[in-house]
Parts: structure tokens; sequence; C-alpha cells
């Protein structure tokens, strides 16, 4: 196992749910934490937060399905930090509803936000840890790149879509000891599933999904896993 203390990482998304629970495991855990997310009170919230712990954190604002932002915001990281070990990309959206639905600007919207979002941020970051040949870029996919169902076609397609992304890069940075992966949890506890059809307490918490992170970085850096599922142990009222 390594020990993170002293790294440094940005996390998109990470104003509130499963970003914001993971900037904080990884700041328990000694590293320093730049959170990004659209602006306004949750960011600084967030931040709040980040600053009560023993490390370094900062917070800056920007939408990553914009380039230009994407760009700014790594300049602002590198600015303060010098350099970036762990990238988590986090930022995501969710819309569902039939195929058949008036759909179109929100399937664009998704693409721009869960996958270009993905592709700017891997592409501003990734020559800075080609060149340190270290790094860790953990990608939020979900169950939904893996199996679709009725009503989530079009998100179902974008985490499709992060997972074959994923996956290329993985293969093409290797070499550079950087450890490229995917994580694809089913139901969390956040705000972006709305109102529970779940009892919240079966649920996976994002806190959960904190620990799986923070535990998989600290392998040895030889190793990694590749992508992990992530299950309710006993969701109710029934067995998804
Ligand atoms: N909650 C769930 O059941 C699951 C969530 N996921 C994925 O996990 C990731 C995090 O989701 P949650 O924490 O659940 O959602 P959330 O809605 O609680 O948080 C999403 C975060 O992304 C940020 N964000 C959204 N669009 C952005 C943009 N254009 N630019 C910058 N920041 C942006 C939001 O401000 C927020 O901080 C997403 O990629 C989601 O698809 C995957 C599987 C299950
Ligand atoms: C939101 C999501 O990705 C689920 C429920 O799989």
């Amino acid at each position: 196992m390594q020990n993170l203390h002293g790294k440094t990482a940005l996390i998109t998304g990470g104003s509130r749910g499963i970003g914001l629970k993971t900037a904080e495991a990884l700041a328990d855990n000694g590293v320093n934490v730049a959170i990004v997310g659209r602006s306004g009170d949750t960011l600084k919230d967030a931040l709040l937060t980040l600053e009560k712990k023993d490390v370094k954190a900062i917070a800056v604002s920007g939408d990553v399905s914009v380039k230009a932002d994407v760009k700014s915001i790594v300049e602002e990281v590198l600015n303060d930090f010098g350099h970036i070990d762990i990238l988590i990309n986090n930022a995501g959206i969710m819309g569902n509803g039939s195929f058949f639905d008036d759909n179109e600007d929100m399937f664009r919207k998704m693409i721009d936000v869960n996958v270009f979002g993905m592709y700017y941020m891997m592409k501003e970051v990734l020559p800075g840890m080609q060149e340190q040949n270290s790094g860790d870029v953990v990608n939020i996919a979900s169950v939904s790149g893996l199996r679709s169902s009725a009503g989530s076609a079009l998100y179902s397609a974008t985490k499709h879509a992060v997972i074959g992304l994923t996956e290329g890069v993985m293969r093409e940075v290797r070499k550079n000891n950087i450890r490229v992966q995917y994580l694809t949890p089913s139901a969390v506890l956040t705000d972006l599933i709305g109102t529970p059809s779940l009892e919240p307490e079966t649920m996976t918490h994002p806190e959960d999904i904190a620990d799986i992170i923070v535990n998989q970085l600290k392998i040895h850096p030889r190793t990694f896993v590749k992508n992990s599922e992530m299950w309710a142990t006993n969701p109710k009222p029934r067995n998804l």
C-alpha cells in the first residue's frame, strides 16, 4: 500500500454528492484537494468543510463541458499546487425518460458534461502526469454504462462512452505509470437521483464510494483495479 499524504487531487463536481465525499476522504488522508463545480453557494460551503481539514483546499468554479473553462481550471490548480497527482472525473448529470420523448437537447447536454467534460479534463491533465511519469485518473461511470434499461437509454449511452473512453486512454498511458480506472456504482443516495425509490439506509451512500476510491488509490502504484462495480448489499424494498 502507499501513503497518499502530500499528494494533490483535482475533483470535478466536488461541491456535493460523491465528489464532495471523495474530496473529504482524500483530505482526511492528507491529500491537498481542488474541487471544481459551477459557481455558487454549494461550492463555497463545500470549501468551508474542506478548509477544516489539515490540508490545502481550493475551490475553482467552471463548467467542465466548456473547453476554455477546463483549460483555466487546470491552470489555476497547477498555479496553486504545482502538479496534479490524482484526477477524479466525477461531474455528471442525468436525464431519464422514454427514448421517444423530446430529448435531443438533454442528450447533447449529457454528452457535453458526462463525456466531453472528462475528455477535456484528461487532455489538460494527462500531459503533466506523463511528464512526472506517475498519476491516477478515476472516471466515474455507472452500472448504466454496463447495462441499459428502458427509460435510461440516453444517460446509459453517455456512460457506455465513458467506459470506452477510459479503457482506451488507460491502455495508452499505462506505459507512463499512470493508472486510469473507472467505477460503475449503482444507485447512490445523492441529489442526482431525486427522491429515492429505495429505503435510504439500504442504499449505497456517497461516502461508501469515496472509501472505495481512496482505498484503490492506496494500492501499490505497480497495480490497479481497472474497473469495479458497486452494489447495495440488500436494497429494500426490492433487490435490483
Ligand atoms: N447517484 C447515483 O446513483 C450515481 C451517480 N453516478 C455518477 O456519479 C457522478 C456524481 O454524481 P452524484 O454525486 O450522484 O451527483 P450530484 O448531482 O450530487 O453531484 C454532481 C456534481 O457535478 C457537478 N456538475 C454537474 N455538471 C457540471 C458541469 N457542467 N461542470 C462542473 N460541475 C458540474 C455538480 O455541480 C455537482 O457538484 C456522476 O457522474 C454520476 O453520473 C454513477 C452511478 C450512480
Ligand atoms: C444514476 C446512476 O447512474 C444509476 C442509478 O445507475
